[in-house]
């Protein structure tokens, strides 16, 4: 790597001022105030480390040099001579670190007024630092009155607000101990460092030095023993005059970072290995391949049922080589048909299944098993919003920074429209915009069911947010109506999913209303005529809170598919009390998501472990987060779920970090019980590389009861992480995939054998979590039908409503 012309220009200016040394500072916030060295100070922005550059060394590349010492790619520093205010900044931008960007002469004072940028564009200098700034150029002057009488050696003894702290430091070194304090100021000295132990702020900074939180308050405690031997008359004096105060943390910061770099090298340098070997910044950087290409996005952003998807297929099927990307096993499955029966041949690529159809160019599948190694024409990830999905958003990440394709659609809402245009200036790929509208507006009944499913009409889809809520609102629909009901919910496979789908989708039968959880969210198409919320209130794993707007949106917006029976789409509560906050979350734009999702490869799993080597995988994962350094664009995924299953393989000997890794992220439920305990037992044979049998027997029939029902859906979710696991381990060891793949069909349709049939209340899973509809969640029940729904949001937004006063009556329709 060259120096540019940066380099070049720091080396005339060092030997024209011979200047013998400069120090690079350390943090990943701003730390520029810090410290001088030999009039020098060396500034970095998101960089963390602290070293000495001396003069020898200018005749290298200084570029070079804080490369070598940098855990990012392209670190941007500062360099400023307070002597004469000459300051240069510099950002080393290209991939190969030689475009330098160059700033000269700028005055001292634009960079006190936060005329630096840091890497991410922020400001630098403002909030904490400012107070330091001011500090600073006043030692500034201080420092040059002294230069003129002469020599660094006698830099202001009379105020030690403007000393050197590694003077300062050096001083305390050799100084004995103090006895003249008073006790009183003892006292204060003690409260000061009692502050300094619960400053934030120090802690934050001390991160800078790799100087850990957890190991911050020993470094603290051991400083204020040394402090406590040596600190001079003088010295205490000018600390009890600031007393336990902000000020008092600043003045004592500094010397504490000479400190902790003399005392404790080992831990610095073991933390710092952590940091770095946890470092998710630049995530664009990861694929290098993708980076060399000049890839063309085109997101085509709109609403529900707006023809996104379709347009972006069009695409794909035209490409010579295609890829799909699905956020739903089912939707790659219906586009895998869909092309083939429109002679496309394609493929079909799913955690669990592999489908090669002979001679395709053409692939869908699911946005996990997207391949970044293979090389399309054309590329589409569905459902682009999915980025900020909290524990799934790192697919689409990956599939957007990673895919090697000419060509990548996007569909999705316009939430993430900005983040990904962010992004692709990151990346160097052009992106063109599409802006599409609804076929036909959502139109929202005002009048509601009036809390009777008695009028529910044919082609509604009513839709609640638990399995228990939806084979109660089934019930209740039959045996008040003649409506038959299909259902759809999550723990369901794919394959009933889709059954239940055509059976409600065909005209000829007598199933015409669905019954739905959000399962029925994302992209199916489905002949609905109204999308009927019986709640709108969920369970969110820990308490029901009100279902998000996006969602309520994009579930009402399967109202009325273009081409489909129902061209135009009606959306209505069951409860008239509900009707408020439906309309208000159809009328809210779309959120601006600030933030998307990644999670890291095992690679850099496993080199962070390097770092912790005697941890259980769990509280690996759990250090990870804790450690990881992002740019503020991104999030680390929420891992609960995969933090579960490391700890209950915790006991199995003999499985890698690799095999762990693989096995906390097969698709198991983890709160069935007995797919956990099949999940163990797969991963203890595994471990002693025993062939991994299924040992599962298949049911005999069809459900008779609700218990048999969830037997089947346990025996499904079992089926299908044998599948995912055959597919994600060596073959060899799981023997029985073939076999696997037709127990999966025939419990699929057992499944929908026995939806058709049931007609039963159904049960609470053993050992599932509390059930929404218990009593203490404050259920209702209604018109006797020994049927309960979720309590209405009525309060929350009653004074909402009062003051907006939504509506002038009830009667009429609202056009969204
Ligand atoms: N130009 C078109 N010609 C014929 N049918 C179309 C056209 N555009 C869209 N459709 C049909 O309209 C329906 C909705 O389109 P599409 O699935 O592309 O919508 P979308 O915007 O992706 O909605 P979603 O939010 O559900 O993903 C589909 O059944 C699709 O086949
Ligand atoms: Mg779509």
């Amino acid at each position: 790597m060259a120096g540019g012309p940066f380099t070049s220009l720091f080396r005339i200016y060092a030997s024209r001022n011979n200047v013998h040394s400069a120090r690079v500072l350390l943090s990943n916030q701003n730390f520029r105030s810090m410290r001088q060295f030999n009039n020098w100070v060396l500034e970095t922005h998101q960089f963390s480390t602290s070293f000495d550059v001396p003069r020898r060394q200018f005749s290298t590349s200084l570029v070079d040099i804080i490369h070598s010492h940098s855990p990012l790619k392209n670190p941007q520093f500062t360099i400023f001579n307070p002597a004469d205010a000459r300051q240069f900044s510099s950002s080393v931008d290209d991939e190969d670190g030689n475009r330098v960007k160059l700033n000269e002469n700028k005055s001292l004072d634009s960079v006190e007024n936060g005329g630096l940028e840091g890497v991410d564009g922020n400001s630098v200098g403002a909030g904490d630092d400012n107070e330091s700034c001011v500090c600073d150029s006043m030692v500034i002057e201080e420092k040059q009155s002294d230069d003129v009488e002469g020599g660094n050696n006698i830099v202001g003894k009379k105020n030690l607000a403007f000393r050197d702290p590694v003077e300062l430091y050096r001083e305390l070194l050799t100084a004995e101990k103090n006895d003249n304090l008073k006790r009183s100021d003892w006292d204060t000295l003690q409260e000061i460092f009692s502050c300094f132990s619960k400053s934030g702020w120090a802690a934050n900074q001390a991160l800078g030095i790799y100087i850990g939180k957890s190991f911050f308050h020993t470094a603290v405690n051991r400083f204020r023993n040394f402090f406590f031997k040596k600190c001079s008359a003088e010295l205490a004096m000018h600390l009890v005059s600031l007393g336990a105060s902000d000020k008092a943390v600043r003045f004592l910061f500094p010397i504490f970072v000479e400190y902790c770099i003399e005392e404790f090298p080992d831990e610095i340098k073991r933390f710092r290995n952590m940091i770095s070997s946890a470092d998710l910044t630049k995530p664009h950087t990861w694929f290098p391949f993708a980076r060399a290409m000049k890839r063309k996005i085109i997101y085509h952003c709109g609403p529900t049922n707006s023809g996104k998807t379709y347009n972006a297929l069009q695409k794909f099927m035209e490409a010579k080589k295609g890829i799909y990307c699905s956020p739903l096993r089912l939707l790659a499955m219906e586009v895998f048909d869909k092309v083939n029966a429109l002679g496309v041949y394609c493929s079909l690529y799913t955690g669990q299944e592999k489908k090669h159809v002979p001679f395709s160019n053409h692939i869908a599948c699911t946005v996990e098993m997207v391949s970044t190694e293979e090389l399309y024409d054309v590329a589409v990830i569905d459902e682009i919003q999915m980025m900020a999905d909290s524990c799934r958003g790192y697919a689409w990440t990956r599939a957007l920074l990673g895919l090697k394709a000419d060509e990548i659609h996007l569909c999705g809402d316009p939430s993430v429209l900005d983040i990904v245009k962010k992004i692709c200036s990151e990346t160097g790929d052009e992106l063109y915009e599409q802006h599409y509208e609804r076929f036909k507006p959502l139109v929202v009944e005002a009048k509601t069911l009036l809390g009777d499913l008695k009028n529910v009409r044919s082609g509604d889809c009513i839709v609640a947010f638990s399995r228990r809520e939806i084979f109660e609102v089934r019930m209740a629909i039959e045996k008040h109506t003649n409506h038959r009901c299909c259902v759809i919910y999550g723990a369901l496979p794919p394959e009933t999913r889709r059954q239940q789908a055509n059976l409600f989708n065909d005209q000829d039968n007598e199933y015409d209303v669905l019954v739905a959880s959000d399962a029925v969210g994302m992209g199916l198409n489905l002949n609905i005529r109204r999308v009927v919320f019986n709640s709108l209130s969920k369970y969110n794993g820990d308490k029901i809170v009100p279902v998000p707007p996006s969602q309520v949106k994009q579930i009402a917006g399967r109202a009325g598919r273009r081409g489909s029976r129902y061209p135009d789409g009606l959306t209505t509560t069951l409860q008239l009390e509900d009707l408020d906050y439906l309309i208000d979350c159809l009328k809210q734009p779309f959120e601006n998501v600030k933030k998307v999702g990644l999670f890291p490869f095992f690679e850099q799993v496993e080199l962070f472990a390097g770092q912790l080597p005697d941890i259980s995988f769990a509280h690996l994962l759990e250090k990870f987060g804790e450690n990881c350094r992002l740019d503020g664009s991104y999030f680390l995924c929420r891992h609960d779920h995969i933090k579960k299953v490391a700890n209950m393989l915790e006991k199995v000997q003999g499985l890698s970090l690799e095999d762990r890794f693989n096995f906390c992220f097969a698709p198991v439920n983890f709160r069935d019980p007995k797919a956990m305990y099949h999940l163990h037992r797969f991963a203890a044979l595994y471990s002693i590389k025993v062939p991994v049998s299924i040992a599962m027997g298949m049911p005999k029939g069809s459900a008779r009861n609700d218990a048999e029902l969830q037997d089947l859906e346990t025996k499904h979710q079992v089926l299908s992480v044998y599948l995912w696991l055959s597919q994600h381990f060596k073959k060899e060891i799981f023997p029985y995939k073939k076999k696997a793949e037709e127990m999966a069909i025939d419990i699929a349709d057992l499944l929908g054998q026995s939806l058709i049939k049931a007609c039963w209340k159904p049960e609470s899973r053993q050992g599932g979590n509390p059930r929404p509809q218990q009593k203490e969640d404050g259920h209702e029940r209604h018109k006797g039908d020994g049927y309960r729904r979720p309590n209405s949001l009525v309060k929350i937004y009653e004074k909402k409503r009062q003051e907006k006063e939504l509506l002038q009556g009830h009667s009429q329709k609202v056009v969204v």
